[in-house]
């Protein structure tokens, strides 16, 4: 339905051309957005249009997703401009984008065709435009534009210039979705972009969670040891697993759903292991014939060696009927030679020995034989292996697909404008990247915003596309924590969540991760991996560990806690036991202590050691991050 769309409308206007001679369609385009539309009045067969080209080629860098572009030409006169605009708004284009005809001069007259044609200004966005021009130039003094609307069509006059229509474009392109949004209702849409900007909201917060004074002081939810969550975390994942047929060029680290046997002997034939002469064993050493020459791939039924004759033959070719041993070309010497330097006659120096150098059908991998087992996790040479005995595809594990949602009005995504108050989303690229580590690959599924609509939302469009959610912030006390409160079966490793719920009758698993970085990374491997691993039918799993001696006096938590700790051998090593130091300060917001950390130190909660200090020289196993130290 086109009134449905987002489309917007290019009309490139010039005052410079005196004749309205030619009105066509420039540019036609069609993407997967819905209707863009883009015109231009500009043309003229003696100046080059390009800013209706330029500002469609903004549009498409701005808006990927624009389905329609056109550009048109109208000339430069108001009641033509005035009749193509009704045109435009009445073919419901979502937004119309005017070049030229804005400025002082007599044949400009744009901005009076706009007003005539729309119903309501928006003023807004010409004092915007304006208003940043100003910055560039002076000359922005003398713009006259207007922007407004007509029923669906938003309309906006730009500057003739190709620097100046893309300028202002980039100035105003912000506002235009969600004007759009605005203009055709489209409640969703507008509500997902007032969250986004209910932070900026100055006094005191515009969220309204619930009734804060309400809340509960402790956490409602039972808070568990580690090796109890591991367990619930297995409990609960580990009957998940199903099966997946794929091609074995993409089975790189997936699990194997089943034993693969050999179906045919392997090498298939006899193959020689040496570049050298096949021979009849009985025959014996000295001067033999040489008879023909067989290659790499020739049949071996093509050839006969005979009684004092012998075949050359080359490493992996089939050693020819009559042949029992091949005799590499190392023991041998040239006796005679013909004038096109073959040979005709060599010596063998010492007696073969009967299957000398060659390998029998079967030699390697036998028929029937079991070559890899169910539940290996599937390496290079296994895919080799698999190429050889000619699989196409393999049963695999299916992998649950992993989403990842940050949480928090004050996040930004990495690369935007950061405002009072903001910081950048680092979560969400630390966790997509953890899982890349790991061999497994995530989806952004966005932000969502601090009040339970936003957080649902952002849940529920996450799980449409992925079995298993990382959430990170929201889940501790605060009055903003609010993914517990979503969610429906849940058990807290303080303030780590885990839930699994049934979302359109899949069963989906969802981690809420603390938003401190250092936690949301920690957590991820103690808990997330191992799930993620079980669900692909893997056994329980953690990081390898070893043994470490701290080397300063650490004050303990009532929690366990893991240090990021850079590892150094003992100067005598004699029993590999390494010395651990701290990566600076351990505060959970501080990300860059994981900088140089090539393990975790599993510090003991104060009750397990039953002390608050560990001292410096204390034994501690450590989980190990980097094999490479
Ligand atoms: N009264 C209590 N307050 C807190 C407790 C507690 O037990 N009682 N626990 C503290 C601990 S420990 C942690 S960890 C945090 C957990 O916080 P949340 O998971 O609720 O996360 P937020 O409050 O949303 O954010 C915490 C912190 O992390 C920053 N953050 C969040 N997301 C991101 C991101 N994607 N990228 C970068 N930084 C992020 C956020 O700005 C906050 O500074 O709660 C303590 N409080
Ligand atoms: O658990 Mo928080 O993760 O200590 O900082
Ligand atoms: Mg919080």
């Amino acid at each position: 339905m086109r009134n449905k769309c987002l489309a917007a409308h290019l009309v490139t206007l010039s005052s410079k051309k005196k004749q309205p001679r030619y009105k066509s369609p420039l540019y036609k385009a069609r993407c997967n957005w819905e209707k863009l539309g883009v015109s231009d009045t500009c043309y003229n067969k003696q100046k080059e249009d390009k800013s209706g080209p330029a500002l469609v080629k903004c549009i498409l860098e701005s808006f990927p997703e624009s389905s329609h572009i056109l550009n048109k030409i109208v000339p430069d006169e108001l009641d033509l401009i005035e009749a193509e605009l009704i045109n435009l708004s009445q073919e419901r284009y979502n937004i119309v984008l005017t070049t030229g005809g804005t400025g002082l001069s007599p044949r400009d007259v744009t901005p009076e065709a706009t007003r005539r044609v729309i119903t309501k200004e928006a003023t807004g966005i010409s004092i915007g435009m304006i208003t940043k021009s100003l910055q560039v130039t002076d000359m922005a003094m003398l713009s006259r534009a207007v922007c407004g609307y007509r029923g669906e069509t938003l309309i906006v006059n730009l500057p003739g210039s190709a620097k100046g229509a893309t300028e202002c474009f980039n100035f105003i392109k912000s506002c235009l979705k969600h004007a759009v949004h605005l203009l055709t209702d489209k409640q969703d849409e507008i509500k997902k972009t007032h969250d986004e900007f209910s932070p900026v909201i100055s006094g005191p917060s515009q969220v309204k969670v619930n009734q804060v004074a309400m809340r509960n002081r402790q956490s409602p939810y039972k808070m568990l040891e580690v090796e109890d969550a591991l367990k619930l975390i297995y409990d609960n994942t580990k009957d998940w697993h199903q099966i997946e047929t794929i091609k074995i060029e993409d089975s790189l680290n997936r699990i194997l759903a089943e034993n693969v046997y050999m179906p045919e002997p392997f090498p298939p034939f006899r193959a020689s292991i040496k570049d050298g002469y096949a021979v009849r064993s009985a025959d014996g050493a000295g001067v033999r014939d040489v008879q023909d020459v067989t290659a790499a791939g020739d049949d071996p039924r093509s050839n006969e060696v005979k009684p004092g004759s012998i075949v050359r033959i080359s490493t992996g070719a089939a050693v020819p009927l009559g042949a029992d041993a091949v005799v590499q070309v190392e023991d041998t010497e040239l006796v005679v030679r013909d004038d096109q330097f073959k040979e005709v006659k060599i010596r063998i120096y010492v007696a073969p020995s009967l299957g000398q150098d060659i390998r029998e059908i079967g030699s390697d991998i036998r028929a029937g034989e079991l070559v890899l087992n169910k539940f290996y996790k599937i390496k290079a040479s296994h895919i080799g292996v698999l190429a050889l005995i000619g699989r196409s595809n393999i049963n695999v594990f299916r992998r649950p697909s992993i989403g990842v949602v940050s949480t928090g009005n004050e996040l930004r995504r990495h690369d935007e404008e950061l405002r009072s108050g903001h910081i950048r989303d680092s979560n969400k690229l630390t966790l997509l990247n953890l899982l890349m580590e790991y061999g497994y690959m995530g989806r952004d599924c966005g932000i969502a915003r601090d009040n339970p609509d936003s957080v649902k939302r952002t849940i529920a469009e996450a799980f449409e596309q992925n079995d298993f959610l990382i959430t990170t912030g929201g889940v501790s006390m605060g009055e903003f924590d609010l993914i517990k409160e979503v969610l429906e079966k849940i058990s807290e490793l303080k303030p780590t969540t885990f839930a699994t719920c049934t979302y359109k009758n899949n069963k989906k698993f969802i981690f809420g991760l603390p938003g401190n970085p250092v936690s949301a990374n920690v957590t991820f491997l103690l808990f997330v991996l191992p799930a993620i691993k079980c669900l692909e039918n893997q056994k329980p799993y953690e990081l390898a560990q070893i043994s470490v001696v701290m080397e300063e006096d650490v004050k303990l938590d009532p929690r366990p806690e893991y240090r990021r700790v850079r590892l150094e051998r003992s100067t005598d090593n004699k029993d590999n036991i390494f010395t651990a130091y701290s990566t600076g300060n351990q505060i959970s917001s501080r990300l860059n202590s994981f900088v140089g950390a090539y393990a975790l130190a599993i510090m003991p909660s104060i009750a397990t050691y039953g002390s608050k200090i560990l001292k410096k020289g204390a034994n501690v196993q450590a989980m190990v991050l980097d094999l490479n130290f």
